[in-house]
């Protein structure tokens, strides 16, 4: 079996491959579009991808290519708390830092921190945590730090100049289990949290109160929706459709139910997956 994800090593994503798949090759690839066209040719069996942080929001690229591009089923989801931390070369003090490099999403996270302790600092986005942590490795000459995870510190011998930069707490990000064979998987090492259905639903047009109608086909039959979000049909200005996070399967009677009337009121509706989701964030059964 093997599993692409978000690499190179000491990345986030690999940490949540990890957690799900206690078996199987690991194989890294640099972009999320590449791990999803991985997929698409057979090349792996399944790809690990994040989805959504709760500090930054949707992960819009890996909506968006899921959605436009590869559509792939979702079979599984996995949560892991995220803690960044920033990482230089051993041979560096952190008054020689003038670059910080990181993915988009963990230099979102670290705004606060960044604008007290190194207001001056220049930022660089990389593909990746762990590509960012592999840049500081590759370059003991410059005055740069990585914002990455302690993974990645030991992976490429860094050192870690201030740990748990994160400007909230319980920042944590969830990823989806993509593969071609729409069959959910179950998995046995990470605490199992809840089931989930994500929908992506296309009102009709000129239809004054589709949405108030299409969130009632949920509300009657007491389904609780634990996301709604819309993201651009980038088909022209103002068109948009909705991704819906239900609770519960399409084997359930009620959300097939809720999927035959949104489609009578002239909606799309297409079922990006039906999963369960698991956790890798400790004391999360507690919190729950
Ligand atoms: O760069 C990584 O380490 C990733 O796995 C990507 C990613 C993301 O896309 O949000 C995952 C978790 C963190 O929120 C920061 C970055």
């Amino acid at each position: 079996m093997k599993i692409a994800y978000l690499g190179p090593r000491g990345t986030f994503t690999e940490v949540a491959a990890r957690g799900m798949f206690e078996q199987g090759e690991l194989i890294p690839f640099r972009t999320i579009p590449t791990c999803m066209d991985a997929v698409e040719a057979s090349e792996v069996d399944f790809a690990v991808v994040p989805i959504e942080n709760a500090i930054e929001g949707s992960v819009n690229l890996t909506l968006d290519y899921l959605i436009h591009k590869q559509r792939l089923p979702i079979v599984g989801g996995i949560t892991v708390a995220i803690e960044q931390h920033l990482l230089i070369n051993p041979n560096k003090g952190t008054k020689e830092i003038n670059k910080i490099v990181s993915h988009p999403h963990a230099i979102a996270q670290c705004h606060e921190f960044l604008q007290k302790q190194y207001p001056n600092a220049e930022w660089e986005y990389m593909n990746s945590t762990g590509a960012a942590a592999q840049f500081v490795k590759e370059h003991p000459e410059l005055g740069i730090a990585a914002i990455a995870n302690e993974g990645a510190a030991k992976a490429y011998d860094l050192h870690i100049a201030h740990s748990n930069i994160h400007d909230f707490p319980n920042n944590r990000t969830s990823f989806v289990v993509l593969s071609k064979n729409a069959e959910a998987i179950r998995f046995s090492g990470p605490l199992h949290t809840e089931d989930k259905t994500m929908l992506m639903v296309t009102l009709p047009s000129d239809f004054s109160g589709a949405l108030h109608q299409v969130l009632s086909a949920f509300a009657w039959r007491k389904l609780n929706l634990t996301k709604i979000e819309s993201r651009p049909t980038k088909t022209g200005l103002g068109n948009y459709f909705f991704i819906i996070d239900v609770e519960g399967l399409m084997d359930d009677v009620l959300i097939p139910g809720v999927v035959s009337e949104l489609q009578a009121l002239g909606c799309g509706v297409d079922i990006l997956g039906s999963y369960p989701c698991y956790t890798l964030v400790k004391n999360e059964a507690k919190m729950r």
